[in-house]
């Protein structure tokens, strides 16, 4: 389908990144869902087993799906649209370096709320300053504000 038929989703961090501390991912991963919870009525449970409608995991090149990673830059990240199984995954190529709050590297919030729309069902944005923009700029992850054309585009399938 193209969103959740469901308000209630459930999210796994199945591994890590060691380019940061595991409190920092789960902070990281957290923080990017509540930015699309905060304008829906979606709400995100962690699970520690088991398979979630969100799996999240961190992989380089080849990493099980027809979707290979890439190395360094390019391709960080890509997440799956709503459907059983695969979909609502989100991948991050395990090749870059991600930050908490640097701007040295990715800020993994910043990629993993774009990633997350992609997983409730958002494509690309052509407006240069929504998260949905195809191609990363770093932003502060603490004065962050969802952009009013990301807002438009989930209110427009959960609102
Ligand atoms: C064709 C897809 C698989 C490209 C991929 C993406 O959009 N994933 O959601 C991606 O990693 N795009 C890069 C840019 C690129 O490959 O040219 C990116 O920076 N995506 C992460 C991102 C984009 C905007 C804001 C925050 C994070
Ligand atoms: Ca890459
Ligand atoms: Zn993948
Ligand atoms: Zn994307």
């Amino acid at each position: 389908g193209y969103k959740w038929d469901k308000n209630s989703l459930t999210y796994r961090i199945e591994n890590y990144t060691p380019d940061m501390s595991t409190a920092e991912v789960d902070d990281s991963i957290d923080k990017a869902l509540q930015v699309w919870a905060r304008v829906t009525p979606l709400r995100f449970t962690r699970i520690y087993s088991g398979t979630a409608d969100i799996m999240v995991s961190f992989g380089r090149q080849e990493h099980g799906d027809f979707y290979p990673f890439d190395g360094p830059d390019g391709i960080l990240a890509h997440a799956f649209p709503p459907s059983p199984g695969i979909g609502g995954d989100a991948h991050f190529d395990e090749d870059e370096t991600f930050t908490f709050r640097s701007d040295r590297g990715y800020v993994l919030f910043l990629v993993a709320a774009h990633e997350f729309g992609h997983s409730l069902g958002l494509s690309h944005s052509d407006d240069p300053g929504a998260l949905m923009y195809p191609v990363y700029s770093y932003s502060n992850p603490d004065t962050f504000v969802l952009p009013r054309d990301d807002v438009n585009g989930i209110q427009h399938l959960y609102g």
